[in-house]
């Protein structure tokens, strides 16, 4: 069973990017002046495909890629001028391994906390490890262990500091069911916590599941930011098709009211509306009583509600309308 968490209340910004933008050399855009806020205890997906700049936004703000312009500001600080106070308070879990393999679970974790100027505590480790179902591992060199044994290693790292703003890049691409949900309840216990996690993903279902904003992100641009119940309402759709026993030649005048079409000559009867709120599905069941009531029969009703994943492809498509 995925774990779903409770939405926060707004809170101040910990993270303000302002007109963000990155040019490889080579040219190629990666980020578009891009602004975005992240409150403080949120968990934000920035949900995008591949190449879309993900990495190069994470990049810019932990300090791998350097930005063109723009600025970056966390815990209120600007990043250009208190880089190492701010970074510190900041962990991330990379996509890419990067590990040295022939270190220990134990010295990687505990350089870790030391290089982001935290004082030894084996009490902290233990409990870092433990969480991670790491601890029987501690000793052991890297290279002995599974891939999804070095994925736990590398989030054990990004914890060691104890972050207040920890960076997800795509946490759960390739990994096993069960450290899916590992990760799931350990990002949910954080936030509890108080930690701001955001978290890249091209899953829309983990976007869906766990967050409580979703930005979603495009060759280097931000298209949308809103709460994830936000994006539902403003485009979330129900369609629902009634197989009609017996073609209809038009819509019944008791219908009227509702966002209704005919289709298949007149055999099937089409609803699209509602807004992601629920107010589809109850016109759907309404409609079937008032075709039930004025002796309509139907013989199948298939109904669907689209996804954050159909938002997705839309909002794309109305991009490459535009451009
Ligand atoms: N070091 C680099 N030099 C040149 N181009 C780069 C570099 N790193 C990334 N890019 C390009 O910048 C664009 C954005 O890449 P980025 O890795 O940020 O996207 P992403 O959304 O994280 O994608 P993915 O999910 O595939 O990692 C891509 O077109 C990529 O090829």
């Amino acid at each position: 069973m995925p774990v779903r968490f409770a939405t926060v209340p707004v809170m101040e910004p910990i993270l303000e990017i302002q007109g963000l933008t990155k040019s490889y050399a080579g040219g190629l855009i990666a980020l578009d002046h891009v602004d975005l806020q992240v409150r403080k205890g949120e968990i934000f997906a920035l949900l995008g495909p591949n190449g879309a700049g993900k990495t190069t936004l994470i990049g810019s703000v932990c300090g791998m890629v350097r930005p063109t312009s723009g600025s970056i500001r966390a815990f209120g600080q600007d990043m250009r001028k208190n880089w190492r106070e701010a970074r510190q308070r900041i962990g991330l879990v990379p996509q890419e391994l990067g590990l040295d393999m022939f270190d220990t679970v134990d010295r990687q974790i505990r350089f870790s906390r030391g290089l982001f100027g935290r004082p030894p505590s084996e009490e902290r480790i233990v409990q870092i490890l433990a969480s991670l179902q790491l601890l029987d591992k501690r000793y052991e060199q890297l290279r002995k262990l599974s891939g999804g044994m070095k994925r736990r290693v590398l989030i054990a790292k990004a914890l060691s500091h104890d972050p207040d703003l920890l960076f997800l890049d795509e946490p759960t691409a390739g990994v096993d069911v069960e450290l899916r949900r590992d990760m799931w309840r350990l990002i949910g216990d954080l936030r509890e916590h108080g930690v701001t996690i955001i978290l890249t993903t091209h899953y829309i279902e983990e976007a869906e599941e766990m967050a409580d904003r979703v930005g979603i992100i495009d060759n280097g641009r931000i298209l949308l930011v809103d709460d994830k119940q936000a994006i539902m309402t403003r485009l979330g759709r129900t369609e629902a098709r009634f197989t009609l026993e017996n073609p209809l030649a038009a819509i019944p005048a008791a219908l009227e009211q509702f966002h209704l079409s005919l289709q298949d000559n007149g055999s099937t009867l089409v609803y699209r509306g509602g807004d992601g709120t629920g107010k589809g599905k109850a016109e759907v069941a309404q409609i079937a009583r008032i075709l039930i009531q004025h002796d309509v029969t139907f013989v199948a009703l298939d109904q669907k509600e689209s996804s954050l994943e159909d938002i997705f492809v839309e909002l794309m498509h109305e991009q490459e309308a535009v451009s």
